[in-house]
């Protein structure tokens, strides 16, 4: 530690939730912290992620601190230490919950640190609070969520509108915002329960409270995209939002590749630039659970519709074998890659002209940046919250079709293949394509070093935390 001269910089700790959807965003905040001469970033995490973080941070200074995850935790397979390494998603809230274990650890750890200026810790570690609090600096908590999402939740718990209709499927609306319409099956157990119990609610009252304590959150999100939810959202809510994002446009250096060093699926689809071919990018984020019935469609569908596409699935969906030999029966039209990806580089491809995603905030975000419309089919947490922003608020992308109308049914291959095909070539895939290629040059003015609205949070935010130690330097 002394080899950093550490004491006359600001040192900031970064903690990021142990999921990959909300450690980048982070990690990028780490990118952009260190852009500061003055700063130092200690990124904590537990040993099963460390390589993960690393290499991701191999291009900068930050110090990265390991915790040993805890150990013989209930249901949780040994060496599982990263949500999509979780057997099924239902294990989301004792794999969360077990992470308080690690604070003694982390305690120990910033004993023999430099003086921290801040942290920013994810809403799911909760317990890092009162760590802070303990050593006494400022907490800043993140969520990795829009605040359109974060408004919607607030508006329905404080006036509990999820128990007046009798069908999940009934529209609501929200007085706080009259234009925006909700459905019970937007939400999740424990939101969509009258009397909440157990673990998860025990989750988020837990993070809910701290994050209500903590000095503020860090939004992933610029705030020309969802103005009127910030100024909500720092009127009404006792927790002040920074727009910061969107993050991943701080993204890191791309080494050079000569064109053999290009993984498979970049060479294909520089063929299809060559071709003059459109691709369709399908992806469903890190960590979805999808039946192999709907599989099954998504592959007869993607094969039926006329569009080229790129299709990235995760592990347990390969053992289906069956439909899922895609490559013999679409000959080179489609492509299913099985491995991970790189996602930013995919959807900034030049070819790549849609994204049929599950709304996760990140890839809504890398997709706005890319200039690319969204195919929206939300699959859990607070996905059909961002496909609703993505569709209904901001225009930049369309919905797939359910049979039944309703958010959470079944995608049938004809309702797929219309919807993709409008995306792709449709009147009204044209307008969100226009929309989408606007708000990626807004997110890229929010970003401006020096006169950027995300550039100038961040600025404030941080003169502020640290106006407090500089009278002591
Ligand atoms: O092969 C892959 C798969 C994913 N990614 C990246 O992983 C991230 C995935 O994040 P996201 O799109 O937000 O999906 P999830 O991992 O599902 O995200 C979780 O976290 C998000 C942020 O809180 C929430 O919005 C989602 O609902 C929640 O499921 C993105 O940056 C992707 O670019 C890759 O680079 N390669």
């Amino acid at each position: 530690m002394e080899a950093r001269s550490r004491d006359s910089k600001y040192h900031v700790i970064l903690f990021p939730f142990m999921s990959k959807g909300h450690t980048f965003p982070l990690l990028d905040l780490a990118r952009l912290l260190l852009r500061r001469p003055d700063f130092i970033v200690t990124v904590f995490t537990t040993s099963g992620n460390h390589s993960f973080i690393a290499n991701s941070l191999s291009d900068t200074t930050a110090f990265i601190i390991d915790l040993p995850f805890p150990q013989n935790i209930p249901q949780i397979p040994a060496g599982v230490e990263s949500t999509d390494q979780l057997p099924s998603m239902s294990l989301f809230a004792p794999f969360a919950l077990s992470t308080k274990l690690m604070q003694p650890d982390f305690e120990k750890a910033i004993e023999t640190l430099p003086p921290v200026s801040f942290m920013v810790s994810d809403g799911f570690l909760w317990w890092t609070l009162d760590s802070a609090i303990k050593f006494g600096f400022p907490r800043l908590v993140s969520y990795g969520m829009c605040i359109y999402s974060s408004c919607l939740y607030k508006a329905v718990a404080e006036r509990r509108l999820l128990f007046g209709p009798e069908s999940d499927d009934e529209l609501i609306t929200l007085p706080q915002f009259p234009w925006i319409k909700v459905t019970r099956n937007d939400f999740d157990s424990p939101f969509t329960d009258s009397e909440p119990s157990g673990p998860l609610f025990e989750l988020n009252m837990a993070s809910l409270i701290a994050a209500i304590n903590s000095y503020g959150t860090i939004i992933n999100s610029f705030y020309e995209l969802e103005a009127t939810f910030a100024d909500h959202w720092n009127k009404e809510s006792g927790n002040k939002a920074w727009c910061v994002g969107p993050l991943c446009l701080v993204d890191a250096p791309r080494a050079q590749r000569e064109p053999h060093e290009k993984p498979t699926w970049i060479k294909w689809l520089d063929q299809k630039l060559q071709q003059g071919r459109s691709v369709l990018y399908v992806a469903f984020g890190s960590q979805v659970d999808i039946s192999p019935q709907q599989l099954k469609e998504i592959a007869i569908g993607l094969k039926e519709s006329r569009v080229s596409f790129l299709w990235v699935t995760r592990a347990k969906e390969l053992e289906l074998g069956g439909e899922f030999e895609l490559e013999e029966r679409i000959g080179d039209r489609g492509i299913v890659v099985r491995e991970w990806v790189d996602q930013r580089e995919i959807l900034m491809h030049k070819s790549v002209s849609g994204f049929l995603s599950h709304c996760g905030w990140n890839s809504v975000l890398e997709s706005i940046c890319a200039g690319v419309p969204i195919l929206a089919w939300p699959m859990m947490a607070e996905q059909p919250l961002n496909a609703r922003m993505v569709a209904e608020e901001i225009r930049v992308g369309l919905r797939v079709e359910t049979c039944n109308g309703s958010v959470r049914g079944f995608v049938k291959r004809e309702g797929l293949k219309k919807m993709v095909e409008e995306l792709m070539e449709g009147e009204i895939g044209k307008e969100v394509r226009k929309n989408v290629e606007e708000y990626g040059e807004l997110a890229r003015k929010a970003m401006e070093v020096g006169g950027g609205s995300s550039w100038r949070t961040l600025d404030t935010l941080v003169n502020d935390l640290t106006c407090a130690d500089r009278g002591t330097r």
